[in-house]
């Protein structure tokens, strides 16, 4: 942790696609930080919530699932919308990128219209999750890169948008991350190899990494930051 203890006190927070992954060390580092954390997302989690996280399970591709996880949430401080799904070598199929598209980038939009009224109590944030196929494509992956140009383009419009509300809107962009979402990965030595190679920082990203860059956005330090892609990717992107 890099930040001061009680950055985030009296902060009311929902993390989205936090039942595993980068979503989860975010939603433990905001708890840590003095945030009161709802955890959405499909299951009941991995085991690394930890205790100070409410865990509800929602699936952001159903209003009905959504509205009842915000239930008796009256005000909202800091949006994290963490949740995705990839689908390598299938999203050729159109129910696949259809079903791609609904998680990663409708169910990012139906999240923000879903918690607009609760930001602007407090001059709130956004955070969506872009990624470095928001600015490059993927040929194995023709739903997930089109659907994080498009959580890239959200970001911008709602920042626009969310503005007179005293809400900013902004994305991490992560690098190549080592969470479940990556195990093949990780896990194949022709995929992992070329990746280690270009990267200059020379090694996978932690979800703590993207944690960090996530929670700046959401710090006074970020204050006049609105609409903005940000990559955490160890120099991928540039080499
Ligand atoms: N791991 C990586 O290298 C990168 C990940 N990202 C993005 O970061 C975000 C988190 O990814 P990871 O933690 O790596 O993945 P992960 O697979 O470990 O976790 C994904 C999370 O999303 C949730 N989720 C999936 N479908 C959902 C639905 N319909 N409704 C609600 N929750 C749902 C899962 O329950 C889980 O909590 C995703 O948006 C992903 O696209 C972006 C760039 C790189
Ligand atoms: O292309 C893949 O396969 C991926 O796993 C993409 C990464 O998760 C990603 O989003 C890198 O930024």
């Amino acid at each position: 942790m890099t930040y001061q203890a009680g950055l985030f006190n009296g902060k009311r927070a929902l993390v989205s696609g936090a039942t595993q992954g980068i979503g989860a060390v975010i939603a433990n580092h905001l708890a840590a930080l003095g945030a009161r954390v709802t955890a959405i997302g499909l299951g009941k989690g991995d085991g690394t919530l930890g205790a100070a996280v409410e865990v509800k399970e929602a699936n952001v591709t159903s209003a009905q699932s959504l509205d009842a996880a915000l239930a008796g949430i009256d005000r909202l401080d800091i949006v994290f919308n963490c949740a995705g799904i990839i689908q390598r070598g299938a999203e050729h199929d159109l129910e696949v990128f259809e079903k791609v598209l609904a998680v990663n980038l409708t169910g990012t939009m139906r999240v923000c219209t879903a918690t607009r009224e609760r930001l602007k109590a407090g001059g709130g944030c956004i955070v969506n999750t872009a990624s470095m196929l928001s600015f490059f494509g993927g040929g194995l992956v023709p739903g997930y890169a089109a659907s994080k140009g498009g959580v890239a383009q959200l970001t911008k419009s709602l920042a626009i948008a969310y503005a007179a509300d005293g809400i900013r809107v902004n994305a991490v962009a992560p690098g190549w991350i080592a969470t479940p979402l990556t195990q093949a990965l990780q896990d194949d030595p022709a995929r992992a190899g070329p990746i280690l190679a270009r990267t200059p920082m020379g090694r996978w990203g932690t979800p703590d990494d993207v944690a960090r860059a996530a929670m700046f956005l959401c710090t006074p330090a970020a204050a006049f930051m609105t609409g903005v892609i940000l990559p955490v990717d160890g120099g991928y992107m540039v080499s």
